[in-house]
């Protein structure tokens, strides 16, 4: 049954999908962060989530882990990498190269919106009302600019973070003070063809700096970026640079992006990483990761009496409409010009 077909202001025909939002996250390599996404498709399902998992993966992961994905009930999309143009630039992370690849899910356009999740974040809450935010703005939560990976900017020199604007405040003979910034872990954001092509054209002029995409992302959104409360993504630093910020109980969603604290690679050797609420949320990432209860079941067929059907035993169905839509939509755009 192909979906209705929608003409958007763009010209671009949009399938009307059974969900036009979802959830996205970033796959690259063959390496263990395949794990970080198996425990983040865990995690939405256990908080009951109403909206599927898109894995956005690069050519270079393996079969044998896309299979992992969709076997845990994750739609799994191969998108070509996105290189900056040639640079000396050193990254905060030399692997950050590859996080300008991230820069494709403007193209899910099938979808209106979207919630982007790191692969090293958890949900322990449902956040489903994120996607009822206001359309036009683009929604994250302010970094912290206090770890040494920040040694390179101005406010590190000077201890100034936005996160306690008053302790150190941003002298005015340096200008104005730096606006807000977000960490590119966690954002709603509206996939649009138009946004992406201009992305990539601002990339390509764009001198790539320490925190790659996420400092193009910063600059890009600047005029529309609303920050959200960090109940939605924490920073792991937050707990030992502004723990008066942190309501622990409340956070909903956790950033393992310290170093030392990705949960499947955990030592305990790094810096802080022995603090007792980080091994608390290491083992809370753990317990999802290692619950059977929580790995995905192939659907029973979609019950006629309108029962609600858990929405991660939609995806195949999900994925198979897209298929159908996009076949469609291709022969919809064609059939006018042939009239
Ligand atoms: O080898 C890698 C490195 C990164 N990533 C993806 O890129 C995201 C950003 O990298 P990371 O989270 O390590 O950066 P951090 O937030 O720790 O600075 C990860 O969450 C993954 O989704 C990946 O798939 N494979
Ligand atoms: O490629 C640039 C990266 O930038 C961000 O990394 C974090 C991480 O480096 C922490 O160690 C820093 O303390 C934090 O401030 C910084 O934002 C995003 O989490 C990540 O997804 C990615 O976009
Ligand atoms: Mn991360």
């Amino acid at each position: 049954m192909a979906p209705q077909l929608v003409a958007k202001p763009d010209g671009y025909v949009q399938p009307t999908s059974f969900y036009s939002r979802a959830f996205v996250t970033f796959l690259a390599g063959n390496g263990d962060y395949v794990k970080g996404v198996v425990g983040l498709a865990k995690g939405l399902r256990k908080v009951k989530t109403a909206y599927p998992l898109i894995v956005a993966v690069l050519p270079d992961v393996p079969e044998e882990h896309r299979r992992i994905l969709e076997d845990q009930g994750c739609i799994v999309r191969e998108i070509d990498p996105v290189y900056p143009p040639e640079n000396q630039t050193q990254f905060a992370m030399a692997y950050y190269v590859i996080n300008y690849s991230k820069l494709r899910i403007w193209e899910f356009v099938e979808y209106s919106k979207m919630i982007y999740l790191d692969g090293d974040i958890q949900v322990y809450d449902n956040i489903d009302d994120l996607f009822d935010l206001p359309d036009g703005h683009f929604y994250a939560v302010m970094d912290c600019f206090c770890e040494k990976t920040w040694s390179h900017t101005p406010q590190y020199k000077i201890r100034y973070c936005q996160q306690c604007p008053e302790k150190v405040k941003w002298p005015a003979e340096m200008g104005p003070s730096p606006s807000l910034y977000f960490n590119a872990g966690m954002f709603v954001f509206e996939p649009s063809l138009a946004t992406y092509e201009d992305l990539l054209k601002t990339l390509k002029i764009t001198p790539p700096t320490p925190f790659a995409e996420q400092d193009l992302l910063n600059m890009y959104f600047r005029d529309i970026y609303k920050p959200i409360p960090n109940v939605y993504n924490l920073v792991l630093a937050m707990l030992w640079r502004h723990l008066e910020n942190v309501e622990l109980d409340k956070v909903k969603v956790v950033h393992y992006c310290a170093a030392g604290s990705k949960p499947w690679r955990y030592t305990g050797k790094e810096e802080n990483m022995q603090r007792e609420d980080i091994k608390m949320l290491v083992n809370k990432w753990w317990d999802i990761y290692n619950d059977e209860s929580l790995d995905y079941k192939k659907p029973e067929p979609v019950v006629s009496d309108g029962t609600h059907v858990e929405a991660m035993a939609l995806q195949p169905l999900v994925a198979a409409a897209m298929t159908e839509a996009k076949a469609s939509a291709v022969h919809y755009v064609a059939a006018p010009s042939a009239a």
